[in-house]
């Protein structure tokens, strides 16, 4: 059974005339997978992100994780399977800038209210020392530099040990360097962790690299399975 599935998703926005984000998406994400996601500027990336990370409602088709349609779930239900089961890294990383990047780590930890505060605190900590951030744990993040800013974002995303990572432009801000480190992470996350990972890029290196591409133009998928 596949982790994801997005089975005829479509959303439009109301209006004169209505806005075609995304059309007749159909695909599977399976475990162990780095995918990313490419098109033009505009073409409907990120609105077919949002679907897929229940940080939107799709007009028609479903999202399916596990093979259960989560269409049915209330507001409620979709937060509480975001935070159990998606890890989400962006562009601007919305890390919280007076916070040390221990406490934002711990955040979606003590949210999801599983472990004690010493238990959320090693854990926080386990995860910054396999980000090589261990000795930084306790600056805050505006004494950060972007690059290590990205990678405490990462942590964050891993806080609640998630089978599915959705990333929008998570190199966007970063030099190339960072930037590979970031991919590094991404195909240890997918390959040696067995998460799957989607990620949606303009850079061509970071496609190249993925073991899928799903590429889209005016909303629709075009080449499902490059
Ligand atoms: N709330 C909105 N109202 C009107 N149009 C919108 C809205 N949100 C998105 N759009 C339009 O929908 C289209 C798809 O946007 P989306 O952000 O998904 O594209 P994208 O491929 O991720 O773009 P980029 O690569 O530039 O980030 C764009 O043409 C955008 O202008």
């Amino acid at each position: 059974m596949s982790l994801l599935e997005a089975r005829h998703l479509s959303r439009t926005l109301s209006g004169e005339p209505p806005v075609l984000l995304v059309e007749d998406a159909n695909f599977v994400i399976e475990r162990g997978s780095f995918t990313t996601i490419i098109g033009p500027s505009g073409c409907g990336k990120s609105s077919l992100l949002y679907l897929l990370g229940l940080l939107d409602r799709p007009t028609g088709g479903s999202v399916l994780i596990d093979g259960e349609d989560v269409g049915d779930l209330d507001g409620d239900a979709r937060a509480r399977l975001r935070l159990e089961r998606f890890g989400f890294v962006f562009q601007f990383h919305f890390l919280l800038p007076e916070f040390t990047a221990l406490e934002n780590v711990m955040l979606p930890i003590r949210r999801l209210g599983r472990l004690d505060r010493i238990e959320t605190e090693m854990r926080a900590m386990e995860l910054l020392t396999a980000a090589g951030l261990g000795g930084k744990a306790k600056n805050t993040v505006d004494r950060l530099s972007g690059g290590e800013r990205q990678r405490v974002a990462i942590a964050r995303a891993l806080a609640n040990d998630p089978g599915l990572i959705l990333c929008d432009e998570p190199t966007g801000n970063l030099d190339s360097q960072n930037s590979a480190r970031v991919v590094e992470s991404f195909q240890m996350l997918a390959h040696d962790q067995n998460r799957a990972v989607v990620c949606v890029t303009h850079d061509l290196e970071i496609a190249a690299v993925s073991d899928r591409r799903i590429s889209m133009l005016d909303g629709r998928i075009v080449q499902p399975d490059s």
